[in-house]
């Protein structure tokens, strides 16, 4: 859909560069967003005791999870994540924010992933401005991408299952890479991981950013013939939540941190 990239470019120039060709046009993968020392710095300062533990995956909130109603209780998020390596400055100078009401992340999600753990297919939703900035750690990832329409079905009943979704393309994730989702991406897309220990038929035709990866990364799966052992990734989702609540800074005396 090339007739689409300069409505899309207009607040965004310096992603434009990164844009994924392939797909929808708001999808942008920057390689090496971070070197290796850089993600081992943000790495060695999650706090250990913050975990909580899905089934298939850990999770932590920063500054915390959001209320019943989707708000934000106003508090900065810690030092950390925004000065470590810069990643505050850097989402400034591509513009990641430009379009989202607070004009900068408030809220981030720190997710890990072992071998054979993923997430289901979903939405973010709309809690948070339809922006998503995705750094991996450590190890790769592959995001599967998904339509919401699903499958055509003679039984209407089985249009519901989540195998008839139509998966679009994957989106691959090497160790420090950033991922940001934008505006038709977020809102009609789904995203997934599979929860498996090894990922098949990695390819130029499966792999919507396969041009845009490193060639040693393009090496290490062609010699693989497709397929790649996962590790343990964590990700970093950076996002902006729409309703922040001054009431946790003005009574808990929260944000003072
Ligand atoms: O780990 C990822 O890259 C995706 C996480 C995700 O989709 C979420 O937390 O909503
Ligand atoms: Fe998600």
């Amino acid at each position: 859909m090339e007739s689409s990239s300069h409505a899309a470019s207009n607040c965004h120039d310096a992603l434009e560069t990164f844009r994924i060709p392939s797909l929808l046009p708001s999808f942008y993968y920057i390689p090496a967003f971070l070197t290796t020392e850089e993600q081992s710095l943000i790495t060695q300062k999650i706090p250990p005791n913050r975990w909580t533990h899905l089934s298939h995956r850990r999770l932590q909130t920063h500054p915390s999870p959001l209320t019943a109603t989707s708000t934000l209780l106003a508090a900065p998020l810690p030092s950390w994540l925004t000065t470590t390596a810069s990643v505050a400055s850097r989402f400034e100078e591509l513009g990641v924010f430009n379009n989202s009401p607070h004009r900068a992340p408030n809220h981030v999600l720190i997710n890990e992933y072992k071998p054979g753990e993923g997430i289901m297919p979903h939405e973010d939703g709309s809690a948070y401005a339809p922006v998503v900035a995705t750094i991996t750690l450590d190890a790769y990832g592959v995001l599967d991408i998904y339509s919401k329409g699903v499958a055509r079905s003679e039984n209407a009943r089985e249009d519901k299952s989540p195998s008839s979704r139509i998966q679009i393309t994957r989106i691959f994730q090497e160790p420090g890479s950033l991922l940001v989702t934008i505006g038709s991406s977020y809102r009609d897309l789904l995203h997934g991981i599979s929860a498996v220990n090894f990922d098949e038929t990695l390819g130029p035709s499966t792999v919507a950013n396969w041009e845009m990866l490193s060639e040693e990364t393009r090496r290490t799966i062609e010699e693989g013939v497709g397929r790649l052992e996962r590790g343990t990734r964590i990700s970093l989702t950076y996002r902006d939540v729409i309703k922040v609540s001054e009431i946790g800074r003005k009574i808990l005396g929260l944000g003072s941190k």
